[in-house]
């Protein structure tokens, strides 16, 4: 480990400090794989990560970017989100640079992976961060000698001062799958998509960027290989029955997530896929 990469606990569990020459710092929990803080160099971390969120090593962390994978959400038979926000990676590669820091982590099936999803893999992790950036890409390959299919996500929580005052702008003139009115399909026509309301939506047709704004800052996204794009808030009364979420947790916190759910990715013996989310503070 060197000045930039290192080990250090958060409430008990094994963590990876990330820090850049300018001062950019993400901490990510080997538990999942999961970006738990993001603070671009000069700013403000730019991910929620719930006060209540539980670190035992068994249940998801809520807040930071969990994968879900290989199943996302309740689309299967595998419990929800799949099983690799649940298990234990390991780092296979660091790397410091002049304006970057990178992680690797890699998670191969087990005992535990194979009794829910019979299938041989290898997923790695790789998260870089640079002065304001945060990329993080996601790998899966079937090692096995049979085809398999999966859907993804990168479900990231940003962090928001009001959920109320954020505007998200790109989603324009995209299908969507409102899960909040019975899965019913329809199209975005608003500019600015604003949140005063539960909402659980999936957008199909993930433009190049989208743009949160609040009113002191922007965060720019851009997502690779993903074509689906997952906005969720549970708002005031899904929020009290997670017990992992203060009562006012839902605004401060908004789900952008990049996602593979419309289209499963399919994958032949051998074969592999990644898909990455960039966040660019602005
Ligand atoms: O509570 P979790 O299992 O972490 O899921 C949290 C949320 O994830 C996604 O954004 C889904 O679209 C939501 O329907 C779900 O409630």
């Amino acid at each position: 480990m060197t000045d930039q990469i290192e080990m250090a606990e958060l409430h008990g569990q094994p963590v990876i400090k990330l820090q850049t020459p300018d001062g950019a710092v993400a901490l990510i929990s080997l538990f999942g794989a999961q970006v738990l803080s993001w603070t671009p160099a000069g700013g403000e971390d730019r991910l929620y990560l719930s006060p209540k969120a539980v670190f035992d090593g068994e249940t998801a962390i809520r807040g930071g970017v969990p994968v879900c994978f290989p199943q996302f959400g309740e689309l299967g038979t595998l419990p929800k989100h799949g099983f690799a926000r649940k298990q234990r990676w390991e780092v296979t590669n660091t790397r410091p640079g002049k304006d970057f820091t990178l992680v690797t982590l890699r998670l191969v099936d087990n005992e535990e992976t194979r009794a829910l999803w019979p299938h041989a893999f290898a997923a790695e992790m790789s998260i870089a961060i640079g002065a304001g950036r945060l990329d993080i890409e996601f790998e899966v390959e079937n090692t096995g000698d049979t085809p398999f299919s999966f859907t993804a996500a990168l479900h990231t929580y940003l962090k928001v001062k009001e959920v109320e005052a954020v505007r998200i702008e790109g989603l324009r003139g995209l299908e969507y799958r409102d899960c909040v009115d019975g899965n019913t399909p329809k199209l975005e026509m608003n500019t600015s998509v604003i949140i005063e309301e539960k909402v659980d939506r999936i957008y199909h047709g993930m433009p190049p960027a989208l743009l949160v704004h609040e009113d002191h800052r922007t965060l720019g996204i851009h997502a690779e290989n993903c074509p689906d794009v997952v906005i969720w808030n549970p708002w005031e009364h899904k929020c009290a029955n997670l017990a992992d979420m203060p009562a006012d947790g839902f605004r401060h916190m908004l789900c952008v997530e990049a996602a593979v759910v419309r289209q499963p990715v399919e994958l032949a013996a051998g074969e592999s896929w990644w898909g990455r989310q960039s966040l660019v503070a602005m």
